[in-house]
């Protein structure tokens, strides 16, 4: 019997990608279909890295094949490839970076900082080359997040630095070249100033993506870093808390006015499960993150318990998603990863870092 390749292609178009939301074939991730007598060959690449999630995709993909009338047997390859994708109109590329994503909050303290070093380090451990630029100029606390306090970053030309590397990961923070228990009394325009040489004078090798953790709230600084650095989208972290909430909402209208995605939303601290009992409350309330998320048409990306498990290893230097890889909170934080990569994956490319310019010499 014949196998349908018309059929193949429509079970192909009934599968939804967990980490995109898209079927495989609108988002554009199947690149080979191949048949040999009954024994079908479906070439898989995804746009975002998802090491722990690769059998579990491969399996998807098989089974909807192997229903086709015919196939007797189904050969699923899965790679995957990050590229660039579009940022705000007229704002150039950086050197070494396909992808920025912003991690922001409407307000301190919701646990920002906290969320993008284990979000950058979930990447890095589904498999993306990874960087995190600690941008929180008030509060650097990614040195300590990730255990290089008193680290210094070598500069071979005496102009650029270079990233110092922990988990895999490549950090550059502000906290590295000044004294942080000394506070810092910058204006604004010093602030934004030594923030962007920060990011522009920073080696980075070969990153599919940089997670920006941005000072919080949405001020001056703010605002001039959203419109100048090159960023794919942001992630918005808040609590459930309504006064939360609302400043979160502010965080989000900052970014689409000055046409940065919003990738999704972060809910933190959103259910607390009592270490003694297993009792678990909603101390800050319940739904907020969602609502908020329903009302704009954005991206619920999943919520982080309130746990004394995350405070004491990140506070320790060695957060969650590399002191427990294997846990329930690392998973969450994986999780939310693949969408937040996933989310890239299905914007525009970044024809410009595709095609560099072209020089056409008259001779
Ligand atoms: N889900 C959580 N469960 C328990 N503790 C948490 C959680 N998230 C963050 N924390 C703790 O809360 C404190 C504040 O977190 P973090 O520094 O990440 O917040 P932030 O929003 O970046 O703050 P700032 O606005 O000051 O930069 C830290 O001590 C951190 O360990």
């Amino acid at each position: 019997m014949e196998i349908d390749r018309d059929q193949i292609q429509a079970a192909l178009k009934n599968v939804v990608d967990p980490n995109t939301g898209k079927d495989f074939v609108s988002s554009r991730s199947i690149r080979d279909v191949a048949v040999d007598g009954s024994k079908v060959t479906v070439a898989v690449e995804l746009g975002y890295p998802a090491r722990s999630q690769e059998d579990a995709l491969r399996a998807l993909v098989t089974e909807a094949v192997g229903q086709v009338a015919g196939v007797t047997a189904v050969d699923v390859t899965l790679t995957t490839k990050v590229v660039a994708h579009a940022v705000q109109h007229g704002v150039k590329l950086l050197a070494g970076v396909k992808n920025i994503i912003a991690v922001a909050s409407g307000k301190g303290g919701v646990g920002k900082s906290t969320t993008a070093v284990n979000l950058a380090l979930a990447l890095a451990a589904e498999g993306a080359r990874v960087g995190i630029l600690d941008a929180d100029i008030y509060g650097p606390s990614q040195p300590q997040m990730l255990g290089l306090q008193g680290a210094q970053p070598a500069s071979p030309d005496g102009k650029t630095l270079t990233p110092i590397e922990a988990f895999g990961v490549q950090a550059m923070s502000i906290g590295f070249l000044v004294d942080v228990e000394t506070p810092m009394v910058w204006r604004g325009p010093m602030a934004t100033q030594a923030l962007k040489q920060l990011l522009t004078e920073t080696n980075w090798a070969d990153l599919d993506y940089l997670i920006v953790d941005m000072p919080p709230g949405t001020g001056d600084i703010q605002l001039t870093l959203s419109q100048s650095v090159p960023l794919t989208g942001a992630v918005v972290v808040t609590t459930p808390q309504d006064i939360a909430l609302l400043d979160a909402r502010k965080g989000v209208k900052m970014f689409e006015k000055v046409g940065v995605p919003i990738l999704g939303v972060v809910e933190n601290m959103s259910l607390h499960i009592c270490s003694n009992c297993g009792h678990e409350s909603h101390i800050f309330g319940t739904g907020g993150g969602q609502k908020m998320c329903d009302d704009y048409n954005i991206a619920f990306l999943g919520g982080l318990p309130l746990d004394m498990q995350i405070r004491t290893e990140v506070d320790a230097g060695r957060p969650t998603v590399v002191a427990e890889p294997d846990g329930r909170i690392a998973g969450l934080y994986r999780e939310i990863a693949r969408k937040v990569a996933g989310s890239v994956a299905i914007r525009a490319k970044n024809m410009t870092h595709k095609f560099p310019n072209i020089v056409v010499q008259n001779t």
